[in-house]
């Protein structure tokens, strides 16, 4: 017998190799092996096992494993069966798959059972054991007692700002410990709090999915309830009841909202093992949380999307919150989209899925349509929250505010009086005001007045975003927000030498600082209001975001600027609020999804206003008063804008009425680019009802000092696509011009 192996390696086929005959056993299927490959040396994971007569490799040829590195599975068959299906979903190689499903530590061959040790204070030491000199150890020794009386990790303190050679004196000195944490079977799970009572919609909903539960069947559910609506409620209370049979359950957040007070929204409710998994993690905590998978310690898991691709010991119910929201897609190698991977998941463990939403796609729209998922909705706002009030202002009537500079001069803030009146109001009424501007830095364009001259990054077609900043750092800079590209402020245009440099457009950084010079005391100049700028640059920093977090959460009045960050399932229940001064442009934008990614993000942003006691209400500032769409979206709401945003698709024949693969050819010309998607045309097997667009230059063509161009493949019949696919795809990469381009399929795109 032989084993075939799957791995890591860009090729649509599995390995054979021999066991050495001193091996008493064939490696088990779902076991790493380590093997010699060229000459590398790889490690992959059995696959199968076949008989020597039937391997296509003659036995002369055929090399041994070198060794066997499980004693038992690894992965098993539920996994496996996950595996080849994406592989054949996605038309991805198998090896590749499992590479982008494991564990950097698995598949390095580490073994499984880590030691991680773990730091606590030894009992009875006080803060009385310092000396007075001793401030540095002091301030470790505080951080470490935050963390109560089990400690922490040490991955998590050196995290936190904690220095090893710290926790070796203050070890030497007899005041901490450290220990490895033994891993008992987990408790059964208990409430910590009183669950609430539910309204009738949450009820219907909770009542619908607990039936496919009880049933062991599996169903999809799209939980589609306003902002507010209370969906996180139905999920604590479906989960009980999962949790209580003895079942995992799975929550997949968007990446950036997991933050802490994700994972506390749970530990209120539950008394259970919560395990977060998430890009950020170190590698070994990355692979002890797939562990905790595993073998069933980890009770219930919130991760971000690749946390769908874990293994579980007893599944019983997957929730994926904020389901429409774009970080479910991956955007390069494996192109998964978390969403659908979950709903496969579902129907491979026979448990209720559920994807929660305010704002669903149009696919999962389409799907409730087809009858593959089923819709609960929610209408109203739970508690006495109602849901806010939308309006329109005429950015083209109402004059923009003048703000006077230090010279006399007047510049524009590009808010009108209508806006700044009601931030004035709500602040003064002792509320917070949320402002949404989706551009971070200063302003997005640097531009020379005298020549028309603007400032772009060399190696991308874009603009440089101006990042300065009046304060005293003067930290003044251009730079790419596609490539990180970083230049000078020049000190006059290099084309024409005049000095006449312009910064155009807003801006976070730039509408902070209008906001400052706005509503700070006119004699002192001082902040009457705090203004927090939420954006990745102010965040960037570990524990920023959590502070942030808490200082809203204080509910005094502030102004909060932020981009699509603070769109993102917040609760801040004092922001009554909600200004987007130039949210809609993307209505105007040639792609044909950008109404409905523009139309999601601005409900999710509005959902924030209001939802504690006060009623909220929601400011647009707008250039195109007159557009149907935002019309629509304003006066009727998200479903009745998505439906027909939905119908114009229909009749376009547009997804989700069609399926769609994209490919993408990355190079040093775009004549190159171009070239090789005309030759891959060529060996298109001729169809019915499969539109071929393209090749054509991609959006940003050049990204990267790289060219990029695109073929576009949209078929009526999903089976037809992927049954083209097949004959066709693989013989592509094989092409002579493949070998120094870069060619990539993505099924189910989210943007071309
Ligand atoms: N049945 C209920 N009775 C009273 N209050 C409730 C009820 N259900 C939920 N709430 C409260 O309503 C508020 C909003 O709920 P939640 O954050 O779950 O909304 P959501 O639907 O997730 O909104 P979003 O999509 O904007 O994130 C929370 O403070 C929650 O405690
Ligand atoms: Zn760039």
């Amino acid at each position: 017998m032989l084993v075939q192996v799957a791995l890591p390696v860009p090729l649509y086929r599995v390995f054979d190799y021999s066991v050495p005959m001193e091996d008493n056993a064939l490696p088990a299927i779902g076991s790493r092996v380590e093997v010699s490959f060229g000459r590398q040396t790889l490690i992959g994971i059995t696959v199968a096992h076949i008989a020597q007569a039937t391997s296509s490799v003659p036995s002369n040829k055929l090399k041994p494993i070198n060794h066997c590195l499980d004693d038992a599975p690894i992965l098993n068959e539920n996994m496996l069966a996950l595996a080849s299906w994406m592989a054949r979903y996605y038309h991805y190689p198998l090896g590749d798959v499992l590479a982008v499903m494991l564990p950097t530590f698995i598949r390095q061959g580490r073994p499984l059972d880590l030691l991680i040790t773990h730091w606590r204070i030894l009992p009875n030491v006080s803060d009385n054991d310092f000396h007075t000199n001793a401030n540095k150890q002091k301030q470790q020794f505080d951080m470490l007692k935050l963390h109560g009386a089990r400690g922490a990790s040490e991955d998590v303190l050196l995290l936190e700002g904690m220095q090893r050679p710290f926790l070796k004196t203050l070890e030497e000195k007899g005041l901490i410990e450290r220990y490895i944490e033994p891993k008992s079977a987990p408790k059964p799970v208990s409430l910590a709090k009183m669950p609430l009572d539910l309204n009738a919609e949450q009820q219907l909903a909770v009542d619908a999915i607990l039936t496919a539960h009880n049933a062991g069947k599996y169903s999809g559910f799209l939980l589609n309830g306003i902002t507010g609506s209370g969906k996180t409620e139905v999920y604590l209370q479906t989960m009980q009841a999962v949790l209580e049979a003895g079942k995992q359950v799975l929550i997949l957040v968007p990446e950036i909202g997991l933050t802490p007070q994700t994972r506390a929204r749970f530990a209120s409710r539950f008394a259970a093992q919560i395990v977060l998994l998430h890009s950020g993690m170190s590698n070994t905590h990355r692979l002890q949380g797939w562990q905790d998978c595993r073998t069933g310690h980890a009770q219930i898991i919130i991760g971000t999307r690749s946390a769908v691709l874990n293994p579980f010991a007893n599944l019983g119910l997957i929730v994926v919150d904020e389901a429409h929201d774009a970080s479910y897609k991956q955007q390069d190698t494996l192109r998964y989209h978390a969403a659908d991977v979950a709903l496969y998941r579902g129907l491979q463990y026979n448990i209720p899925v559920v994807l929660g939403t305010a704002t669903p796609t149009l696919e999962h729209l389409k799907l409730v349509d087809d009858g593959k998922l089923v819709e609960c909705q929610l209408r109203t706002r739970a508690g006495s929250a109602k849901l806010a009030t939308m309006q329109l202002i005429d950015a083209r009537q109402q004059s923009t505010h003048q703000q006077a500079q230090d010279d006399g001069a007047r510049y524009d803030t590009g808010l009108t009086d209508i806006l700044i009146g009601a931030i004035r109001q709500t602040l003064e009424a002792g509320d917070q005001v949320l402002i949404f501007l989706n551009r971070r830095g200063y302003a997005p364009v640097l531009l020379c007045e005298a020549c028309g001259w603007q400032a772009d990054c060399p190696r991308c077609d874009a603009h440089l975003t101006v990042h300065y900043s009046n304060q005293a750092n003067h930290n003044s800079y251009l730079k790419c927000h596609h490539c990180d590209w970083q230049a000078y402020i020049p000190a006059a245009c290099p084309d024409c030498r005049s000095q006449n440099l312009d910064a155009k457009g807003m801006g976070t950084t730039r509408l902070s600082e209008n906001l400052h010079a706005i509503f700070a005391n006119p004699q002192t100049s001082k902040d009457l209001y705090p203004i927090i700028q939420i954006d990745r640059d102010t965040t960037r920093r570990k524990d920023s975001w959590e502070k942030i977090y808490e200082q809203i959460n204080q509910g005094k009045p502030a102004i909060l600027v932020g981009t699509q960050m603070v769109a993102k399932g917040h609760h801040f229940p004092n922001v009554t609020l909600v200004c987007l001064p130039n949210a809609d442009r993307g209505f105007l934008s040639a792609d044909f999804r950008s109404p409905e990614h523009t139309a999601q993000l601005m409900i999710q942003v509005a959902g924030r206003a209001g939802r504690g006691n006060k009623q909220g209400r929601v400011l647009i500032q707008t250039l195109q008063p007159d557009n149907a769409l935002l019309l629509k979206l304003v006066k009727d709401g998200y479903l009745p804008f998505a439906r027909e945003l939905l119908q114009e698709r229909k009749m376009m024949g547009l997804p989700p009425y069609s399926h769609a693969a994209l490919i993408r050819c990355e190079g040093k010309t775009l004549l190159a680019t171009t070239q090789a998607l005309k030759d891959a045309i060529v060996s298109l097997p001729a169809a019915h009802n499969l539109a071929v667009l393209g090749p054509i230059d991609a959006p940003m063509s050049k990204k990267n000092s790289r060219y990029h161009s695109q073929l576009l493949l949209l078929a009526k019949d999903r089976n037809q696509l992927h049954h083209i696919l097949n004959q066709w795809w693989q013989p592509v990469l094989a092409l002579p011009s493949a070998k120094y381009l870069k060619l990539t399929l993505d099924i189910d795109p989210v943007g071309w």
